[in-house]
Parts: structure tokens; sequence; C-alpha cells
């Protein structure tokens, strides 16, 4: 695998796709595990959920459904620090055992928001999913029930994370070389 370069910035390899693919098939199997006497609605965080999200969602071997909603607060490489709501949910959840889909936990303000606007919809169980977890760079609480891969407190691309909107195409994850 080659570095890349996006904005001037240079990338190195970080996880390549058999990995991630290997990881998503273990987290599906735990997922399907736990929710056998459920039917499980996994809400999936776009943009940058999406292509762990549908990996997942298709790992998983009981009944479950998938839905989407749109957050956003970074820009560049770093969080503008306000979440904002693009797209919301037209569903009813109440009732329902809701599985929030991530591609990345960082400073944990985008996790907090919505667990908490989802929690308000009065779902049954709220579960968290996040392919990529950075417990250095929380500055709020957040504790996620399916992790992918604990990384350090720097900056990824592919596999759905961009920059600027580039780089979700690639299916290997790299991290910016400081
Ligand atoms: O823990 P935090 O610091 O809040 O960061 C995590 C959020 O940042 C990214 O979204 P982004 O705002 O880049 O939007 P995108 O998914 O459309 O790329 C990512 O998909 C998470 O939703
Ligand atoms: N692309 C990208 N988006 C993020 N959003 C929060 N952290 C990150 C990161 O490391 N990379």
């Amino acid at each position: 695998m080659k570095r890349k370069t996006y904005q001037g910035l240079t990338f190195r390899p970080f996880i390549e796709n058999e990995e991630i693919r290997q990881r998503v098939a273990t987290l599906g199997k735990a997922i399907s595990a736990d929710y056998t006497d459920s039917y499980p609605l996994l809400v999936c965080v776009l943009n940058g959920a999406a292509p762990f999200a549908l990996d997942l969602f298709r790992a998983i071997d009981i009944d479950a459904e998938i839905t989407f909603i749109r957050l956003k607060s970074y820009e560049g490489t770093s969080s503008t620090g306000s979440v904002k709501q693009i797209m919301g949910l037209s569903e009813d959840i109440s009732g329902r055992d809701v599985i929030i889909i991530e591609d990345i936990i960082d400073t944990g303000h985008t996790m907090t928001r919505l667990q908490a606007d989802i929690k308000a919809m009065n779902p049954s169980s709220v579960r968290i999913a996040t392919l990529l977890f950075k417990p250095e760079a929380l500055q709020v609480p957040v504790t996620p029930d399916y992790v992918g891969f604990e990384i350090p407190k720097k900056f990824i691309i592919g596999y759905g994370l961009d920059i600027d909107g580039k780089a979700r195409n690639l299916n290997d994850i790299y991290v910016l070389d400081e």
C-alpha cells in the first residue's frame, strides 16, 4: 500500500481492508448473538459511517433493520465543536432496540448529542457500535459497546472517513503522517 496525499498532507497505510473485513465479521457475530430475541434497528450516522454500517449490517445474521441520520461537526482535519443535524430520523423508534453505528468516536461530542436525541425518542435500549475509537481524544465521556479498533489521537481517512469530502472511497484506512 502506498502513501496518499490530500490538501498537501501525507497519509500512510494504517489498517488494511482485509483486517477491517475480519473485524466487521466478528462484530456482526457478536451483535447477532446479543440480539437473538430482538429485531434491532441500526441507526447509521451519515456520511462517514456508511461503508462500515452497510458491511456490518450484512455481517449480522438475524433479522435487523437499518436507517440513516446525518450529522456534521468536522471541517478539514479538526472538529468545529458544534454538531449540526443535516437530516433527521423519519421513523418511530419508540420501543425499539437501537444500535447507533459510527465510523469514529473522537472528541465524543457527536455521540453525546446523538445519544441524548435518540434516548428522547423512547427506544427500549440504545447501544453504540463504532469502527474506530480514540479514547485519548475524548472531551466528554462516551463508552461504546462494540469497537472495531482503538486507535491513537491521530487524523484518519479512508473507508468512509474523509478529508474535505475526499478519500471516503479508499478501501483501506490511512493515518496522517506527522
Ligand atoms: O467524536 P467527534 O469529535 O464528535 O467526531 C466524530 C464524528 O466526526 C465525523 O463526522 P463528520 O462531522 O466529519 O461528518 P461526516 O461523517 O459527514 O464526515 C464522524 O463520522 C463522527 O460522526
Ligand atoms: N476523517 C476524519 N474525520 C474525523 N472525525 C472525527 N475524527 C476524525 C478523523 O480522525 N478523521
